[in-house]
């Protein structure tokens, strides 16, 4: 089994002035390739937190972070950019497409973008990446001409676009509509399984939660370990 994430007693203090708040306490989480993880906690509790540390967009305050096997507390800031793009995808609760582009550029963003333009086989991928998700009518429409499902699912095939070792979802289906937020769900369900895409999904959605493979809950800045097989919580020991 590959590992693609080990992250050992992560903390994170916010400091403001005289006043800190700590929200992560020492969180140990290990990701192995092709998993489906949900991550549930109260709001507040940190989930938004931890992604952002997970997807290199902060920092951590103590402990170490490993994707792939390559340390990356250590990395510039222009390395960690580079990593991220290169090896992490995103979707977010709002999809955050270009409004200008079509679906296909959007897609093909994260790699047209480093490259300075789009070549023959991005659009190829894009293309691709459009009929996976199932909008194979869609590939020239501007984003703005997409339903809020619809631009979901481009934001899913854009995340897949540089072959990603972890997609990290935050609330990607917060904004939708029962149906539409089951079919982008199904979609992950897809791609996960029949591509062994790992993903991390931070979510409030129980029933989201319930078609994971694997259950995480933040509690009081820790990580606990919510198995849906056996239905029990328990403390989420480091792995030796
Ligand atoms: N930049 C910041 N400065 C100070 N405190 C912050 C900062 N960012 C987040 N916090 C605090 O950290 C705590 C956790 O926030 P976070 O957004 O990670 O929670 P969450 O579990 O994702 O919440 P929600 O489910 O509501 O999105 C909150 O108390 C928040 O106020």
């Amino acid at each position: 089994m590959t590992r693609v994430l080990q992250a050992r007693g992560i903390e994170k203090v916010f400091r403001n002035g005289e006043e800190e708040t700590r929200v992560l306490k020492g969180v140990d989480l290990d990701l192995d390739r092709g998993e489906l993880v949900a991550l549930l906690g109260a709001s507040g509790s940190g989930k938004s937190t931890l992604l952002s540390i997970i997807g290199l967009l902060l920092r951590q305050s103590a402990g170490a972070l490993s994707i792939s096997g390559e340390a990356v507390d250590g990395l510039s800031e222009t390395r960690r950019a580079r990593f991220r793009n290169e090896r992490l995808g995103f979707v977010f609760q709002f999809h955050h497409l270009l409004p200008d582009f079509t679906a296909m550029e959007n897609v093909a963003f994260p790699a047209a973008a480093p490259a300075g333009g789009i070549s023959r086989q991005m659009r190829d991928r894009a293309r691709g990446l459009l009929a996976r998700v199932g909008l194979e009518d869609r590939i020239d429409y501007p984003a703005t001409r997409l339903s809020g499902g619809q631009k979901q699912r481009v934001a899913i095939a854009r995340a897949l676009m540089n072959q990603p070792d972890l997609i990290i979802a935050d609330e990607p289906t917060g904004n939708l509509d029962r149906d539409s937020a089951d079919r982008v769900l199904d979609l992950m369900r897809e791609v996960n399984r029949e591509e062994g895409a790992t993903f991390l999904i931070c979510t409030h959605d129980e029933g989201v939660a319930a078609r994971c493979t694997r259950r995480l809950m933040l509690s009081d800045g820790l990580l606990i370990s919510n198995d849906v097989v056996g239905h029990e919580i328990r403390a989420d020991l480091p792995h030796s």
